[in-house]
């Protein structure tokens, strides 16, 4: 059971031209919370609709437990498209009776299902209500509800907490940890990167199609550069700008944030901190993800900007 896994391998795609997914790999094992993030039309859709089946690779494979994706297993997974895919005019209540029946349960687990999850999800008193009637936040509890009633092994979720007010993100991320703890692997994307780095027990930042940062949340932060927060209230400006192997990156008022070369001396930092008076505050600073994030695409522009070089050289 502990080894049970989804992986996506080498899947690639593209749409005429355009390289959606380039060799994409990474895995999520059963009993945790993957987040998936990447700047817009890095491939994050992309690589879920093929997960899920309803998009075929031009290359790659997606398993499940060790075996391919088929229609049979694409059965037993929860998917939250980005595109909601609820039809407006039905009954909130009714719609997930219908999809519950779909994936066979009998009426009455059909009925069960849908009072459990509407409740879970606070939309229990909605069920009477045409979907298009709901409020957008609404529609979206009622969508992921449509991805847990049939009690899926495996949840895919397309940007399941955009546009929900704190007390659903809360719910939702609740919702999500005991499907986890009951041995679901879930896998969802999304641009809120506080939250992310919260929730989930490890992450992948998708760039132009590829992963390029996998892992545990702690382990990507602790793998970037080194950093230290001081705080000297009587340094004048630009009191660390000279010392060697340091970058200044937080230069507004108050402490200073640091980053510090590989080998560069700390001690000397403070030294040179000490010189100016009383310090306050000397702390070693991890990285958010949303810094490691950031790192991440402007590399991007970095290798762009390289790669645009590489053709002209090779064009002159
Ligand atoms: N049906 C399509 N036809 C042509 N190009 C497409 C199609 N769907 C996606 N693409 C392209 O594939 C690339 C990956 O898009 P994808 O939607 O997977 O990105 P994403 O990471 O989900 O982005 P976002 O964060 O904006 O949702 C983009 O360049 C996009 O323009």
């Amino acid at each position: 059971m502990g080894h049970r896994r989804l992986e996506v391998d080498g899947v690639s795609k593209r749409y005429g031209e355009t390289v959606a997914l380039d060799a994409m790999t990474f895995d999520v094992h059963a009993g945790e919370i993957f987040g998936f993030v990447g700047s817009n039309g890095a491939g994050k859709t992309t690589t879920m609709r093929i997960a899920l089946g309803v998009l075929a690779a031009d290359a790659g494979e997606v398993r499940w437990d060790g075996a391919p994706v088929t229609h049979r297993t694409r059965n037993r997974i929860g998917y939250m498209p980005e595109e909601r895919g609820l039809y407006p005019r039905m009954r909130a209540g009714e719609q997930l009776e219908y999809l519950a029946r779909l994936h066979g349960l009998s009426r009455s687990e059909a009925s069960r299902a849908t009072r459990q999850w509407t409740e879970r999800l606070g939309v229990a008193s909605r069920i009477g209500d045409e979907v298009q009637k709901l409020s957008l936040g609404n529609q979206q509890r009622v969508q992921l509800a449509a991805a847990l009633v049939h009690d899926p092994e495996i949840l895919v979720l397309d940007e399941p907490f955009s546009g929900l007010d704190p007390v659903a993100v809360d719910v939702m991320s609740q919702v999500l940890r005991d499907k986890a703890d009951a041995g679901v692997p879930v896998i969802f994307s999304s641009h809120q990167l506080e939250l992310v780095e919260r929730l989930c027990d490890r992450v992948g930042i998708v760039r132009s199609g590829a992963m390029v940062a996998c892992g545990a949340v702690g382990e990507l932060r602790s793998g970037g550069a080194e950093r230290i927060l001081v705080d000297a209230p009587q340094a004048p400006p630009g009191w660390a700008a000279g010392l060697p192997g340091v970058t200044v990156v937080g230069d507004a008022t108050g402490p200073t944030l640091l980053e510090l070369a590989p080998g560069a001396d700390d001690q000397a930092v403070l030294r040179a901190a000490l010189a100016t008076g009383p310090v306050r505050e000397f702390a070693r600073r991890l990285p958010s993800l949303t810094d490691l994030f950031r790192h991440v695409v402007s590399n991007e522009h970095t290798e762009h900007t390289e790669h645009v070089e590489d053709t002209g050289g090779t064009a002159a």
